[in-house]
């Protein structure tokens, strides 16, 4: 069991950018707590002298109430300076921490994104971060102050009386351990129901995506994971508050208790004659505001603790590490090229491979397509050559360099990625095309842009090439869009360009665009193409089948395959059928066979 203050404050000291600010804030909050303290302890004093008329210490009552008051001036004005200081902490807490938060996203390895993990990150940076930044703003302060109180009371009541002293200090390790036993359920609650939260956002989220498909099946009132999640967050929920009521309900009862011990032990020395009855009635005073200052302790540690696990996920965030590459660019020896050579991958670790012992070669210039049925592992092949993951066994190389020795800039600047999912900005149709390079001229996006079939979209949109193209790019069909990555990788000209063809059927002028620039495409780079139409494949140089467990079955050109037989000769008729049934039911038939 863990006091939340002493393992909160160093894992938050790694969260600011000054790190050091954070000391003089506890200590000037600690100032805060004696000063308190002094104020409480003065009422020993102050209460006798009231009583018997006599000064104590050489002051009257109207001495100690001028005390009173200057204790009072001098709490507002460094609690003022306390908080002051604590939201200058906290600011720089939200800053820096979006800012660590962005290097590590922007370090992670793109299949890091495809983790729940990264779903949390829009809840993080949204809500959570705010709940945290408190932690420094409102928790520490008070936390530290009411504990530097109650040693001051304690120092003061041994001063006063050993016996009062020896009272308080026995106290206080009740409500140590109550702090303790207290934290322990909240955790204990949190730990039950936080996962099933998150569970339920994601659940929210999809929800919200699969509208369309819900809607067309009727049954968008019935999202049965989306009903389960709630039902069982709920009950998480009801269980969490179970255990943490019973926790606080522990620490009431407990500071009850103690208060009651107190009063009775103290009434029982004034009955008989150890205490004098006015010191008992301002000890009872004291030893009322001490235990108040000691649940306030314990309640602090109880929210500090309730950020516990948004303390964790950002911790997992900030610490996750990225895949490892070399300090400096390394040399490339086949510049261009693509060669996978017995490489193993599996998604999860030690689970079933994905691929197996898949070796093939794109050499630099030449145009490569993956056939193969579903979930053979074409895209996976794309995701390890663009190191969205490292490959459990055998080597992938880019440029015939292994991707782990090259940097991630140096990686990146030799591939285009056109896959079927392409992201557009919510910005106009030009500056999409323009991210393909940052120092491309108008000139030369326009013309990439008319290469990939891109004019032609902005001559039909209102605004032409400033038409915004919405969230995601949804302003544009799947083809479209597709249009405007090929127009980036061409602007970008990277040696080489990761293609994965639309599987959905696109109109008969999209598929015309796509398969020109896909030309245009192939005249500057080496193209890896995930294929799914006839003309795609047999336009390849060469062509790699894919088995349904993950191995190679064949490669070669698209003859040799075919006089092979075997898997991609019937893939290939399958496909010839399906393709050539398609485009005559649609009244223009192109010929299948090109
Ligand atoms: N992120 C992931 N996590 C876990 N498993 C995955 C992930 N992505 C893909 N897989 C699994 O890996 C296998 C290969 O998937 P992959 O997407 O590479 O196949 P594919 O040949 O490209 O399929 P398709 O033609 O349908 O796109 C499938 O069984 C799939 O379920």
């Amino acid at each position: 069991m863990n006091l939340p203050l002493i393992d909160i404050v160093p894992r938050m000291r790694r969260m600011v950018s000054r790190p050091e600010a954070i000391r003089p804030v506890m200590a000037i909050a600690a100032l805060c707590g004696v000063v308190e303290g002094l104020a409480l302890a003065a009422m020993l004093p102050a209460i006798s002298s009231l009583a018997s008329g006599e000064p104590v210490w050489g002051l009257g009552v109207d001495g100690w109430l001028w005390v009173f008051a200057a204790l009072a001036v001098v709490s507002f004005a460094v609690n003022y300076w306390q908080s002051q200081r604590a939201y200058g902490v906290a600011l720089d807490f939200l800053r820096s921490i979006h800012r660590l938060i962005g290097d590590q996203v922007a370090r992670q390895p793109l299949g890091w994104f495809a983790r729940p993990l990264a779903g949390r990150l829009s809840r993080m940076v949204s809500t959570e971060l705010m709940q945290a930044g408190e932690i420094y703003a409102h928790m520490f302060g008070p936390m530290i102050s009411h504990l530097s109180a109650a040693v001051v009371v304690v120092v003061a009541a041994w001063l006063w009386s050993p016996l009062l002293g020896l009272i308080l200090t026995l106290a206080a390790p009740v409500f140590v351990v109550i702090t303790l036993i207290s934290t322990a359920f909240m955790r204990r609650g949190r730990a039950g129901h936080e996962p099933e939260e998150v569970n339920l956002a994601n659940r929210i989220v999809e929800y919200a995506q699969c509208q369309g498909a819900l809607r067309s099946c009727g049954r968008s009132d019935d999202f049965v994971p989306l009903h389960d999640a709630l039902g069982r967050t709920l009950r998480a929920q009801r269980r969490a508050q179970w255990i943490e009521s019973v926790g606080m309900l522990l620490s009431g009862m407990v500071t009850q208790g103690v208060i009651v011990a107190l009063i009775a032990v103290t009434g029982t020395l004034a009955v008989t004659g150890s205490l004098q009855p006015i010191p008992a009635l301002a000890f009872i005073g004291l030893a009322l505001r001490f235990t108040s200052t000691l649940s306030t302790i314990t309640e602090s540690a109880m929210s500090l603790e309730s950020r516990r696990p948004l303390l964790d996920a950002i911790d997992e965030v900030l610490t996750a590490a990225p895949l490892p590459e070399p300090a400096s660019p390394g040399t490339l020896s086949e510049p261009g090229s693509i060669a996978l050579d017995r490489v193993t991958f599996a998604y999860a670790p030690g689970g079933e491979p994905v691929l197996r012992d898949v070796s093939l070669s794109v050499p630099a210039g030449s145009m490569v397509a993956l056939v193969g049925p579903s979930g053979s592992g074409k895209t996976t092949i794309a995701r390890l050559v663009s190191r969205f993951y490292d490959a459990d066994g055998g080597t992938v190389r880019v440029g015939g360099l292994p991707v782990t020795e090259q940097t991630g800039e140096q990686l990146m600047a030799q591939l285009s990625m056109v896959f079927q999912d392409v992201y557009l900005f919510d910005d106009s149709l030009e500056a999409n095309v323009a991210v393909g390079r940052e120092d491309a001229s108008p000139g030369e996006v326009r013309e990439a842009a008319d290469l990939a079939g891109v004019t032609e979209i902005a001559e039909r949109l209102p605004d032409g090439w400033a038409s915004r193209v919405g969230e995601g790019g949804r302003a544009l069909s799947g083809g479209e869009r597709q249009r405007v990555a090929i127009a980036r990788a061409l602007l970008k000209r990277s040696p080489i360009v990761l293609l994965d063809e639309a599987t959905s059927a696109l109109d008969v002028e999209n598929e015309a665009n796509v398969i020109a620039a896909i030309e245009r495409l192939r005249a500057q780079a080496t193209i890896l193409v995930i294929a799914h139409r006839l003309d795609t494949i047999a336009a390849a140089d060469r062509i790699v089948a894919l088995d349904d467990d993950g191995t190679v079955e064949a490669q070669g050109t698209h003859e040799e395959l075919l006089a092979a037989g075997g898997t991609y000769a019937r893939f290939w008729d399958r496909l010839h059928r399906a393709q050539g049934w398609r485009l005559e039911a649609s009244g223009t038939r192109i010929d299948g066979d090109a």
